[in-house]
């Protein structure tokens, strides 16, 4: 891996150098002459679809809190000749999101595609959970996400003109324990993404939800090293990604080959959804034991 351009080089995933180059299916002028605002866009998931969807001619918006780490993406973006700029903003917070809405509809030109990857949690045993963290964890990735989304199709609405949304979840249903908080914040992001796929189909806004997998990117630095060399065993291909794989189903979805593609969730998970166990927390010592048969079943496990 090389060194980005701030010099600093990711504990986890790939860093700019690695942005720059990575292959990709989509075509030079896949994205041009549209804008993209992506929440979390310094982050490891929205920095990548931020790379991809710039070297495919879109004019990038990074969003979220740290604006030192905004600024050192935009720079690097613009120095590979790339159209990127950021303003920061809180997700959690409706009236920083107007605000970085009226200046993108004042100085940028307007919105094309939103997506949502702002987020993330902290891993804990739920009986644990205090309320402050529940909120916490609850406000940032369900009512942060609503936020962002309800603007985004209210400017839409309001300028007459055709969106596109794509939010980033969790795998929800198999295989990841220790973040029931997230689970039930992304369960509603993928509700509402169903309700507003046809509630939003009149104003011409699709909305779809990519739910990755085991994902390399500076988020995983609040796990435990213990927990993080299980995860090439959370999926069938028994590997992690990149979070390249994962900005190409973001531009996919986003994008125009798929206008007939909403209310979905894709997920990225090399089939994570179907087979494998990700532990956030140490494992429970009652999954390590053989299970036990019928002629068992008043024995101690
Ligand atoms: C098949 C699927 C495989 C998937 C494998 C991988 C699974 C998923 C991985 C990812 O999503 S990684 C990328 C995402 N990035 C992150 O998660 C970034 C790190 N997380 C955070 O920044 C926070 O968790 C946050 C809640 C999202 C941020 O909110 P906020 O800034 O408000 O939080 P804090 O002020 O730090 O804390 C508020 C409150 O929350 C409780 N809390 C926070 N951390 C912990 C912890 N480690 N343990 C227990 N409780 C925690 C706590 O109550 C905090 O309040 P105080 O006690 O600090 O007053
Ligand atoms: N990596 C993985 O394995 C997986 C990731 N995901 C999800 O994908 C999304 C992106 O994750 P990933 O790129 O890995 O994580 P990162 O932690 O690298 O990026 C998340 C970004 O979200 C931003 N953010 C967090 N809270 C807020 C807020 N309140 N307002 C604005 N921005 C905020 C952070 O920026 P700042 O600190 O500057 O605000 C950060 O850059 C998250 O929702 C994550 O939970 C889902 C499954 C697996």
């Amino acid at each position: 891996m090389a060194e980005t351009g701030s010099g600093q080089t990711p504990e986890f995933g790939l860093d700019d150098a690695d942005l720059a180059i990575e292959p990709t299916v989509f075509g030079p002028s896949a994205f041009a002459g549209k804008t993209v605002l992506i929440s979390g866009g310094a982050g490891g998931i929205g920095r990548a679809t931020a790379w991809l969807m710039a070297r495919c001619g879109a004019a990038v918006v990074l969003t979220g809190r740290d604006a030192a780490k905004l600024d050192a993406a935009v720079a690097t973006l613009r120095a590979a000749g790339l159209d990127a700029s950021a303003k920061p903003c809180n997700v959690r917070d409706p009236a920083s999101i107007a605000a970085l809405h009226d200046w993108i509809w004042d100085e940028v030109g307007g919105l094309d595609i939103l997506v949502n990857s702002a987020g993330g949690q902290f891993p804990q045993a739920a009986i644990d959970f205090s309320v402050k963290g529940w909120n916490a964890v609850i406000d940032t990735n369900l009512n942060g996400t609503w936020y962002m989304t309800q603007e985004a199709g209210r400017r839409w609405r309001d300028a007459g003109r055709p969106g596109s949304i794509v939010s980033i979840v969790v795998v929800t249903r198999q295989g990841l324990h220790g973040v029931a908080h997230s689970i039930a914040a992304r369960s509603g992001v993928i509700g509402l993404t169903q309700a507003l796929a046809v509630e939003w189909a009149p104003l011409n806004i699709r909305i779809n939800c990519v739910a990755p997998g085991s994902i390399e990117t500076p988020g995983w630095r609040v796990y435990d090293p213990s927990v993080i060399g299980a995860y090439p065993r959370s999926n069938p291909m028994m590997r992690t990604a990149t979070s390249w794989e994962v900005a190409e189903a973001c531009a996919y979805l986003s994008g125009d080959g798929a206008r007939y593609v909403t209310g979905e969730v894709l997920n990225v998970a090399g089939g994570g959804q179907l087979w494998g166990e990700t532990w956030t927390i140490p494992r429970p010592d009652y999954f390590n034991g053989p299970g036990r048969t019928l002629r068992q079943k008043d024995e101690t496990p």
